[in-house]
């Protein structure tokens, strides 16, 4: 199977943090990345100028072997009248937008062969998360090989499970940013320098996570090792987690969010 060379269409925010998880796994090389955007800009300019080819004529983006798309949800048709029907039939098309169904791309793209992926802006760092689904076996293979060094991946068996991902980890990120920020505002309101905030906020929530990562512990065993029976953390996390307030917030956040990722379609 030959997964390159890989055209991009849309630079923006996740397919910026592709492309630089691209440069941080070395596992696809700038030269064989094509992209196209509208308003290329840092990132991929960057990769212009290390080889990629950047917004190259039709004749040469349609020998992409993998194409990945990563253009908001609601400008896809747009994209796709650019794109259909000029695409190597033997490609594999990469779609990482929220809420767009195989079925739908399929109908335009056919026959190449669709993969869902549900990655996360982490993959820049090379430590993403990623959610794949593919009916088809070659565009699974596709997905993986493309995935699978930048970030933890999870297989989904049904698409369905596409919109829970992407209302999991997708977003998720930015639940975790609230809480960052939550946490520096609460510092502030303890009499904490803005900067003595900022500091103990961000490196408190990348310590921990770096915990969760290194031992493989479960959240109960690593609160346990930090809350002291009638101490600081105790009375913290009893206001935190009163009457399941923290699950059921988080509850209706992932719910919100799937919902969304339903109808975005
Ligand atoms: N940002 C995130 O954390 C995640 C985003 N996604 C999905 O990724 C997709 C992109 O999201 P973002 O990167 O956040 O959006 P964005 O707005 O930052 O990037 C979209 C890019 O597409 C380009 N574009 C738009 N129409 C185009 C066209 N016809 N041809 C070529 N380029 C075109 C724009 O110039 C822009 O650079 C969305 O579908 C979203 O659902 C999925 C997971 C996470
Ligand atoms: O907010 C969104 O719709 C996209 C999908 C997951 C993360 N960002």
């Amino acid at each position: 199977m030959s997964v390159t060379p890989i055209l991009l269409v849309g630079a923006g925010a996740l397919g910026s943090s592709i492309l630089k998880g691209f440069r941080r796994s070395g596992h696809i090389s700038p030269s064989d990345v094509m992209i196209l955007d509208l308003k290329p800009q840092g990132e991929a300019q960057s990769y212009g100028a290390d080889g990629a080819q950047l917004n190259p004529t039709p004749e040469v983006w349609a020998r992409a072997k993998t194409i990945i798309v990563a253009v908001k949800p609601q400008s896809w048709r747009d994209m796709a009248k650019m794109l259909a029907g000029k695409l190597d039939p033997e490609a594999v098309l990469i779609s990482v937008m929220a809420g767009v169904r195989t079925k739908d791309l399929a109908e335009v793209f056919a026959p190449v062969k669709v993969a869902r992926v549900m990655p996360t802006t982490g993959v820049a760092t090379g430590k993403g998360v990623a959610s794949i689904y593919a009916a088809d076996a070659s565009a699974l293979e596709a997905a993986r090989f493309v995935f699978e060094p930048i970030a933890a991946t999870a297989t989904l068996s049904d698409e369905g499970l596409i919109d829970a991902a992407t209302a999991v980890s997708g977003s998720g990120p930015a639940y975790v940013y609230a809480f960052a920020r939550s946490l520096e505002k609460a510092a502030l309101s303890v009499n904490l320098t803005p900067a003595d905030a900022r500091t103990l906020a961000r490196a408190t929530l990348i310590s921990a996570a770096r915990l969760l990562d290194e031992t493989g512990e479960e959240p109960d065993d690593l609160i346990r090792k930090v809350a002291s029976p009638g101490g600081t953390t105790e009375a913290g996390l009893k206001v935190l987690c009163a009457d399941g307030g923290l699950d059921d917030l988080i509850k209706a956040t992932v719910e919100a969010a799937f919902k969304r990722s339903q109808e975005l379609g």
